[in-house]
């Protein structure tokens, strides 16, 4: 991220972009290019030297990490901004949430202000209840998320669905079911506030966007609807910034050539920034092979190392390499977290984090992980949603039939329970039903509400079983949720009870990053997906597996292959310095494919180092074991996954990719002159081993020249 104590001065596109005043004016910018930086420098030139207050600027970052680093920049120039003069600086959807909440009559939609934020793997559960409940023939199940998001649209046009189904029949009714439980999708943020804005006269002077090659369509409306008054006058100043070469969330719902189209719709002025601040001249001329709009990029720094190439016989082999590599760095003065390892697939992580722990590395895994990947976290987030929002049902039965916690509660009878509002048939209910009052009560005490209260409330030490083998692992993480969330309220304007639902809906949106606070470790090396890279930069990269089949990922279809290129090209100029790619030999995973990626082909020879394999005789005599450790708790940690309920998807994720392949339990053999290899297949008679370096041998097992080990 851009250097918060800027020294430089700068340069005269960057100066032209940060003092237009044009109505509407976008940003065409190179990677590195200083966009960031730019926009910071627009929204303090507005406010410091334009007097534009802030609260007349809505600024719409993709990440809220983005909105945070320019809040951090104000903060230093002037410490008594308020979060309510910057309230509307975040993401489009926790600014649609603050406006809903606090700006627009959401009533007039049919919700109230107290509505919650739900997930759309949460909506999806609502509408195939709703079909089974009515009779409505779905099809396509398995993708009804996808498909709700994508169909709505056309349902709105009054259009017929094209798999000729009941979907459309449903849309209603689950709108219907939505707004009696008080409930609203990612989705609804945008769509409900759109529609609201679109009556209200107030705009803002100024509308500042970052990363605006990844809106989506509803996104562009709602910029369109908060700049512009009733009578369809455009009232706001328009400033975005972006890259139409780093266009990486299509999968999401954004058009290629968003930026044109916006650009376009608000016949904006285009501006540029062409010059590239953070790469070497070895790592730009790669990137620009990779360029798909625009010309070249320009460099501000000459020379430089060569991009290193190492090829690994596998994923253990190489987080082992990166593990004396990284320390080997570190030892030489750089910080673990000028350091970063990317990957395709979010379970490529797993091989590392056991590696770099085993080795002492610290690494900081940025993780859009679900609340459904720890269990009790969802349950006690459901729990509290329920409690400030009795009307959500769903919800509701969803804590009371959990199987591994509370209740246990069949569908059944927590359904009539639920129904009937049974005072005394199960003490949970009871207790969430009663909480707001007895929050308020609380709440005027000199003390407040602190988490050993919420957890007594709530009776968790009975609720989490104190028998079962997970309870001391549960227990702790309960009370830090519990310790977080009233920090969380404590250190925000309002009553708890209205803290505490900002606290779950932004939980909602942010997922378990959000939840766990600041838990991470700072100076550790950042391990991370192609996608959630974006923005970020590193003095040393190392991009892993860029075997054909994960770098690029099979691809349908030609605008996915686009679109593996630009990640690919986001990848690489994330490096200030060193870059290294890396392939395996023996990926060990379907559909990768041994050796290097087309990739590798399109960057010229003379940019490369192409260095040796590790031998054998470097491995270290513990990689058995761990191997063998890391797969077990691989294998653990999906059958955990499989068993938790309701595995949510935020709006800023990042890509994770399928779903693990089944893991195999790795058997190696060693040979006196090949050395240690992998057994691939075996008879009654024969082994046939696969070494490095050597390939695949077979051997008759009388005469009894490999041994199994480990
Ligand atoms: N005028 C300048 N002189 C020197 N360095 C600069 C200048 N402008 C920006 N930089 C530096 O260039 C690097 C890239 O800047 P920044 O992160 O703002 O780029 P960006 O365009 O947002 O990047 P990306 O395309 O990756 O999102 C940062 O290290 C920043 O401090």
């Amino acid at each position: 991220m851009t250097d918060f104590h800027n020294t430089y001065r700068l340069n005269t596109y960057q100066m032209e972009a940060v003092l237009d005043e044009s109505p509407a004016c976008m940003v065409n910018a190179n990677v590195g290019s200083g966009k960031t930086t730019v926009l910071i420098e627009k929204i303090l030139h507005l406010h410091f030297e334009k007097q534009v207050p802030l609260k007349d600027m809505v600024v719409l970052t993709f990440t809220n990490k983005a909105a945070d680093e320019i809040l951090q920049r104000l903060a230093q120039r002037e410490p008594s901004v308020t979060k309510e003069e910057t309230a509307c600086f975040g993401t489009f959807h926790s600014v649609a949430l603050y406006l809903l909440k606090n700006c627009l009559p959401t009533e007039e939609a049919g919700w109230t202000r107290e509505f919650s934020v739900m997930d759309p793997d949460e909506e999806a559960e609502l509408a195939l209840a709703i079909a089974a409940e009515r009779g409505l023939k779905i099809k396509y199940k398995n993708r009804l998320k996808k498909r709700l998001e994508q169909e709505y649209a056309s349902w709105l046009k009054g259009r017929n669905s094209r798999y000729k189904d009941e979907l459309f029949l449903l849309f209603p009714l689950l709108e219907e079911e939505k707004k009696r439980q008080n409930k609203m999708t990612f989705s609804d943020l945008i769509r409900v506030s759109t529609a609201l804005l679109n009556k209200e006269n107030r705009c803002p002077e100024w509308i500042i966007v970052d990363e605006v090659q990844d809106s989506d369509s509803l996104q562009m409306d709602f910029l369109e609807a908060l700049g512009t008054d009733i009578a369809g006058e455009r009232r706001s100043r328009l400033f975005a910034v972006g890259d139409p070469n780093q266009v990486i969330y299509s999968w999401r719902g954004t058009t290629e050539n968003m930026f044109f189209l916006l650009k376009h719709r608000f016949q904006a002025k285009e501006l540029s920034l062409p010059v590239n601040y953070r790469s070497n001249a070895s790592i730009l001329e790669a990137a620009n092979r990779f360029l798909q709009f625009g010309g070249k990029i320009e460099g501000s720094r000459g020379g430089g190392e060569k991009i290193t190439v190492r090829n690994h016989y596998d994923p253990f082999q190489e987080a082992e390499y990166l593990a004396d590599r990284i320390e080997s760095l570190h030892r030489d003065g750089l910080a673990y977290r000028e350091i970063a390892v990317f990957y395709r697939l979010q379970r490529q992580s797993e091989v590392l984090e056991k590696v770099f722990q085993k080795a002492g590395i610290p690494c900081s895994l940025s993780l859009k992980k679900t609340l459904g990947d720890v269990p009790v976290l969802d349950y006690l987030v459901k729990i509290l949603k329920f409690s400030v929002n009795p009307a959500d049902r769903q919800t509701g039965l969803q804590v009371l039939t959990n199987r591994k916690y509370g209740e246990k509660a069949t569908p059944k009878r927590a359904a009539s329970i639920l129904e009937k509002g049974e005072g005394g048939a199960l003490p949970l209910l009871d207790r969430m039903t009663g909480f707001q009052e007895a929050a308020v009560e609380k709440d005027k005490d000199k003390d407040g509400i602190s988490a050993q209260w919420l957890f007594d409330y709530f009776d968790l030490c009975t609720r989490l079983h104190p028998t079962s083998a997970d309870y001391e692992k549960d227990a702790k993480e309960a009370e830090k949720l519990l310790e977080h969330l009233c920090r969380f309220c404590r250190e925000q304007d309002g009553s708890f009870l209205e803290n505490l639902r900002r606290f779950l809906d932004s939980s909602m949106l942010y997922g378990l990053e959000f939840l766990k606070g600041s838990e991470q470790e700072d100076d550790g090396v950042r391990l991370m997906t192609l996608h959630a890279s974006k923005g970020l930069e590193f003095d040393t990269v190392f991009l892993i597996g860029v075997n054909p089949g994960l770098i690029p990922l099979r691809c349908q279809s030609y605008e996915q292959e686009e679109e593996e290129r630009r990640l690919f090209f986001v990848g690489i100029t994330r490096a200030r310095n060193h870059l290294e790619l890396s392939y395996y030999t023996n990926p060990g995973e379907p559909g990768v494919l041994e050796g290097y990626s087309s990739y590798l082909r399109m960057i010229p020879e003379h940019l490369l180092d192409w260095s040796e394999a590790r031998s054998q005789k470097e491995k270290k005599a513990d990689l058995q074991e761990l191997r063998r450790e890391v797969a077990a708790q691989m294998r653990k940690s999906r059958a955990e996954r499989k068993t938790d309920l309701n595995p949510g998807s935020r709006p800023m994720e990042s890509c994770v990719g399928d779903a693990h392949p089944a893991e195999e339990e790795v058997r190696r053999a060693r040979h006196r002159k090949y050395g240690e290899g992998t057994i691939v297949g075996e008879d009654e008679m024969m082994v046939e081993v696969e070494f490095e370096g050597y390939g695949r041998k077979k051997f008759l097992k009388a005469l009894g020249e490999v041994e199994e080990i480990g």
